[in-house]
Formats: C-alpha cells, structure tokens, sequence
C-alpha cells in the first residue's frame, strides 16, 4: 500500500486509529478458547466489529509467536482474512526485527511477501545495512523505533550522542537510507511533548504513536505536537479496546471504544485543518 492510500483512506474515515491485535489466551472470552483456533476466532470478531473505525490493525508478534506453531498460524490466518475482506486496510507485523544485511533480508522477506503485512517494525541500533534490506521493498513500509513509550526509553534513546539526543540522531541518520521515504517511526505517545522535537526533523513522515488508553498517553496531546498536513500520525490502542469486556458481546464493546477513539480523531482533524483545505481533501 502507498503512503498515498493511506493518507486517503484516513481522509475518508476521519481516523488514524491502529487497533493493536495484541491477542492473548489469558484475556480473551474463555467461551473462545473451545473453538479449533480461539486466536483467529477473536480476531476475525474484533476486525468484524472495528474495521469501519480503524485505518490499521498492528498485530504484535509476541502474542503469537509464544503460541507456537499454533500461534504462527492464527497470524497467517489474520493477516490473509484482513487482506481479503478489507484491502485498504494498512497493515503492521510488530516484530521489532533487525540484523545483520543478510538476516533482515528474510525477516523482510517473512513479513512483507510471505504473510503480505504492509509494514514491519524495525530496531535501528545495527544500523544502515539492518536496515536498507526492508526499505527494498516497494510500496511495504519499514516502521523504526524513535523514542519508545516505556520507561527504559530514557536508559538509551535520550542519552547525548555529538550533542544531540541519541533518538534524534537515529532520526536525522535514517532519511540518508536507501528508500528512506519508505519510512515511518515510532514515538510513544506517553512522550508527546517530544514530537514537537520529533516533527523538526521528520516533518513529513508517519509516526505510529502507542501508548494511549493502557498506557495512559493522551490523544489530544498527540495531535497537538505530531500531526502534519497529511494527518501523518497512527495512533494506536489495543489492550483498552480489545479487552474492553471479556462478555459474549465483547466484540460490540470493542467497537463502542474504537468509535470513541474515531470521534475524538474526526474532532482533531476538524480543529487542525481549516474549512478550505477540508473540502479540499
Ligand atoms: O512498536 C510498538 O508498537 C510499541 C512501541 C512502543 O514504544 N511502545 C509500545 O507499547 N509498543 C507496542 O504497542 C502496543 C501497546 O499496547 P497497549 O498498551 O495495550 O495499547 C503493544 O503491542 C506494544 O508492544
């Protein structure tokens, strides 16, 4: 999918909400967990329910991979299921994946060709070469770690490095890469203050923004310093909506919280874009 696509189809939505497929057997209805795959049986259910919300499902690969080969599977089902039933919708594999140039090849390979995911979440600290191997593909985005949400963010990623903030030298080196505007970020929303830092470098790249609802950072707060004239921003949210109820109408809950989220979005791109360049859009 195109950034262009994309930005349509969050004009079209009037949202950038990123629901996080963040599936876990321990927190799911325990009605599911008699199905042949409970996994892909709640997710089918939350993307049923969500989908007119969101511009994005983010499914972490943790939850799946510590399932096993049974986990592997109940992603590929996933991701084929959100392909076929709903093209438009932009994809994410969090796998926080990078290594050495030969290696990254076949995690790009893994993620982009094989399960057909429009975006990988990518480590930048092997740098250059860790990296330049998921930006080969065309038209696939290569999401980077920025300035993550936890708290451990500040151990590194803030750490001096020639004068200035390590992240923002992570930023700054990054747009010299190879297909570089391939490229998204992530910035965690519990630091929203330090996207006004963020946007002096990246003004026009997407930045995928975790870390509203469980984790307690701010939408508003969000949109004030990181959107750009392209909307530019994925928020993304999955334990407060996903989990919003463990009944057997968990999947109407989720979309009663998704659609919440979605207002509030109409409502920032309303304040942020005059009348004129609304109509325009
Ligand atoms: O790369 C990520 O998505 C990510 C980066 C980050 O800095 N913080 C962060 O929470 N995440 C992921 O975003 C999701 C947040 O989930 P909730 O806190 O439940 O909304 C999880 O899948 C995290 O692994």
């Amino acid at each position: 999918m195109t950034t262009q696509d994309l930005i349509a189809q969050i004009h079209k939505k009037k949202s950038f909400l990123c629901i996080g497929l963040d599936t876990d057997l321990d927190k799911i209805p325990t009605y599911l967990l008699t199905e042949e795959d409970p996994i892909f049986t709640f997710n089918k259910a939350i993307i049923d329910a969500t989908h007119q919300f969101a511009v994005a499902y983010k499914a972490n690969t943790a939850f799946y991979e510590a399932q096993g080969r049974k986990g592997w599977k109940s992603l590929d089902k996933t991701i084929d299921y959100i392909n076929k039933n709903h093209p438009e919708i932009f994809t994410i594999a969090d796998a926080k994946r990078g290594d050495i140039g030969n290696t990254s090849s076949m995690y790009a390979k893994a993620f982009f060709h094989e399960m057909a995911f429009d975006a990988v979440t990518v480590t930048p600290y092997m740098g250059r070469d860790s990296v330049e191997p998921f930006l080969e593909f065309r038209d696939k985005h290569t999401i980077l770690l920025a300035l993550t949400s936890n708290e451990g963010a500040f151990d590194f990623q803030t750490l001096k490095c020639d004068g200035t903030d390590l992240y923002k030298k992570v930023l700054e080196t990054s747009k010299s890469y190879k297909n570089s505007e391939q490229l998204m970020y992530v910035v965690g929303a519990t630091k929203a203050e330090y996207l006004a830092e963020v946007r002096k470098i990246v003004p026009d790249s997407f930045l995928l923004v975790p870390g509203v609802g469980a984790q307690g950072g701010s939408l508003e707060e969000v949109c004030k310093y990181g959107m750009n004239k392209d909307v530019g921003l994925l928020i993304n949210s999955s334990r407060a909506i996903i989990y919003a109820s463990q009944t057997s109408n968990f999947s109407e809950i989720a979309a009663a919280k998704a659609e919440v989220m979605q207002r509030e979005m109409a409502n920032q791109m309303r304040l942020f874009y005059p009348k004129n360049q609304r109509d325009e859009n």
